[in-house]
């Protein structure tokens, strides 16, 4: 079959605010894909449009196939959306809220995915509590159950670990995995960069609407060639390594700014040359916030 997600030269505007500029890129089958971007990039624009919600004004979105403005419905039983916002009927209990959502896709009967559902997500004690009682976390885990009621082959989570505790984005995180591990394609969008490092295979970047990067992830960390290095000196810091290295002081050691790894030597001769003794090296590598940072600053605004 073609693409799990095809999005394709789509483009919308709010006003005057060009909020997706002709946006392309496909999410292959069981890949686990992140969006990332700053406030306002774009992402949630980006996925209430693959969910039919909103209209892109030019461009084509399909999802399995199907297209997600021509053929809604279709696409959207292919997907599961998990909203940013906590969107429920506070009268509703837990189990009911399920039904209710089961019932949108046609599907009746659906007590035992459900179950194993209120299971996973650990809510199983909570299901005849009203929507209204629950935690922010607990209503959280009710909004991913509820966009796995019909079992969508593909997957979005926009931001779904914010405001989340420890303990529950942990949970959440093995659970989507697990799903992902049984085939299903997940798109994930989230601010915790460190989240989208760990599980994500490939990554899209987008800023002001526009997509910026879109990379495997190892091949995106091996952009930046820049790395931290961790100093123990016996002597105080020549002003000159200082000065070119944007040396900053934590924890009792210094930290320098190596543009690439190679200055590591100009670094080491520099130090000889004062006579100041090495205690501990440590060279920090490059990690997914760093080329974020990276890539926003020199993204053209
Ligand atoms: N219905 C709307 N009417 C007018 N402007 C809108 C509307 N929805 C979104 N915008 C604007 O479009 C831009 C993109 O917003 P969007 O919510 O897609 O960004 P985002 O990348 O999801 O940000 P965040 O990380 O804060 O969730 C923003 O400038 C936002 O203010």
């Amino acid at each position: 079959m073609s693409h799990a997600i095809s999005i394709e030269s789509v483009s919308k505007r709010f006003g005057s605010l060009q909020a997706l500029d002709d946006i392309s890129f496909t999410v292959e089958h069981g890949e686990f894909f992140a969006l990332l971007g700053p406030n306002g990039a774009g992402k949630t624009t980006l996925i209430s449009a693959m969910g039919g919600l909103s209209r892109p004004d030019s461009g084509h979105i399909r999802i399995m196939g199907h297209d997600a403005v021509r053929a809604t419905r279709a696409a959207r039983m292919q997907l599961g959306v998990v909203p940013q916002e906590l969107v429920f009927d506070p009268f509703f209990t837990v189990r009911e809220t399920l039904a209710f959502q089961s019932g949108y896709f046609g599907i009746r009967n659906n007590d035992a995915w459900i179950d194993e559902l209120l299971f996973k997500l650990g809510l199983t004690d909570k299901a005849s509590t009203n929507m209204r009682a629950l935690s922010g976390g607990m209503k959280r885990r009710v909004m991913v159950a509820q966009a796995l009621v019909h079992r969508p082959p593909v997957i979005v989570l926009d931001e779904p670990t914010a405001g989340v505790d420890v303990e529950l984005r942990q949970s959440l995180w093995a659970f989507v995995q697990e799903l992902n591990d049984a085939g299903h394609t997940i798109v994930l969008t989230t601010h915790y960069l460190e989240e989208a490092e760990a599980l994500c295979s490939r990554i899209a970047m987008m800023k002001r609407g526009r997509l910026i990067a879109l990379e495997a992830k190892d091949k995106l960390l091996s952009r930046s060639a820049s790395r931290e290095i961790a100093l123990k000196l016996a002597a105080p810091l020549p002003a000159t390594l200082a000065a070119s290295f944007q040396a900053r002081e934590s924890d009792g050691r210094h930290i320098l700014t190596l543009p690439e790894i190679g200055r590591l030597e100009e670094v080491l001769r520099e130090l000889r040359l004062a006579s100041v003794e090495v205690r501990e090296l440590s060279v920090h590598e490059t990690d997914l916030e760093q080329v974020f940072v990276e890539l926003m600053n020199g993204a053209k605004n």
